[in-house]
């Protein structure tokens, strides 16, 4: 043990737990105590994430990784460069498995089944579990058609004979649903006048809306969200952030952010991740940003490194 080493007891356990002081690295020997992790909620987790272990090659990047996250609630994942949260993040609708270098252990459960279980539909799951990237990445057509893109190759607007028998053609079922999306996005009233127009003549900002709209096309119940206002400008950032507080009413949010502030801002519970690949601490934002149990936590927050 070094001098600095530090003893403290926490209130939530009354477990002592030993701490030591960090490097300007955030390098320690301060051991995760799994009391950190244990995040308590009502009701059943929508996502239950266990002993995750993520491997690009030889290089471990997620370590162990435990966590449950409530529905209709926003989470946010932060932690300094390269600590794995966008691995996290891409676990969890199996983005990683478009990586060919990427093995994954461990189990997801979404609704009490885990989506690496042989046999899981992967369009299925990713239209459930949607996402949202760092820069807006529309397709090069109208707005109107990056909405309804999803929706079309899966097939859910129904088209022909079939759609006029139930009395509703494409066209109005299409406009519907786009109306319906860009609205939930907060973007409709400033669209709504030009729909048929390319969607690269947007601003970033109402492109990123663009994107979430069309994740949310596909009738999602979960949306991940990897730095969806990294490249924004603060105004935009700001709709953005009113937008993801929203959706949280009634889709379970889980955003990767680099800014603190907007993680405190709007989300319910924080998970912080540390160099390395390890989860640290998981619990409400305000007790992870007002009295983090573990050094390293609180020595991230506060700016001391990272
Ligand atoms: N496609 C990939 N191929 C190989 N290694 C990867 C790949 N993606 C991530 N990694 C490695 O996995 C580790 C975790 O990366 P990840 O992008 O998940 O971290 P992050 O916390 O999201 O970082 P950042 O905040 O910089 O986006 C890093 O060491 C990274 O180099």
């Amino acid at each position: 043990m070094s001098d600095s080493q530090a003893t403290h007891e926490t209130e939530s356990t009354g477990i002592e737990t030993s701490t030591s002081s960090t490097t300007t690295a955030g390098e320690t020997d301060e051991r995760i105590d799994d009391s950190w992790l244990e995040y308590e909620f009502e009701g059943e987790p929508k996502l239950s994430v266990q002993n995750l272990d993520v491997y690009y090659g030889d290089e471990h990047a997620l370590k162990d990784v435990s966590m449950d996250i409530p529905e209709q609630s926003v989470t946010a994942l932060i932690g300094p460069s390269g600590c794995g949260k966008s691995t996290f993040l891409r676990s969890l609708n199996r983005m990683n498995d478009r990586i060919k270098s990427a093995r994954v252990e461990g189990t997801v459960e979404l609704d009490g089944r885990d989506i690496y279980q042989d046999g899981t539909n992967l369009v299925e799951l990713r239209k459930r579990v949607g996402m949202v990237f760092q820069s807006p990445n529309p397709f090069p057509k109208s707005i109107k058609d990056n909405v309804s893109y999803g929706p079309r190759k899966h097939g859910d607007i129904n088209t022909g004979l079939l759609a006029s028998l139930l009395g509703k053609d494409e066209s109005d079922k299409e406009a519907e649903l786009v109306e319906r999306s860009l609205t939930q996005a907060a973007l409709w009233d400033e669209v709504s006048d030009r729909l048929d127009d390319n969607a690269l003549g947007l601003s970033g900002g109402q492109q990123q809306r663009l994107c979430i709209a069309r994740a949310l096309a596909t009738d999602p119940e979960v949306l991940l969200m990897d730095e969806p206002a990294s490249a924004l400008d603060p105004i935009a950032t700001s709709k953005i952030e009113d937008l993801i507080e929203e959706l949280a009413e009634e889709y379970t949010v889980v955003v990767v952010t680099h800014n603190m502030q907007q993680a405190a801002r709007i989300s319910d519970q924080t998970a912080v991740f540390l160099t390395g690949g390890e989860l640290v601490e998981y619990d409400d934002t305000e007790k992870i940003f007002e009295s983090p149990e573990s050094q390293r936590v609180e020595d991230y927050i506060t700016g001391k490194f990272g």
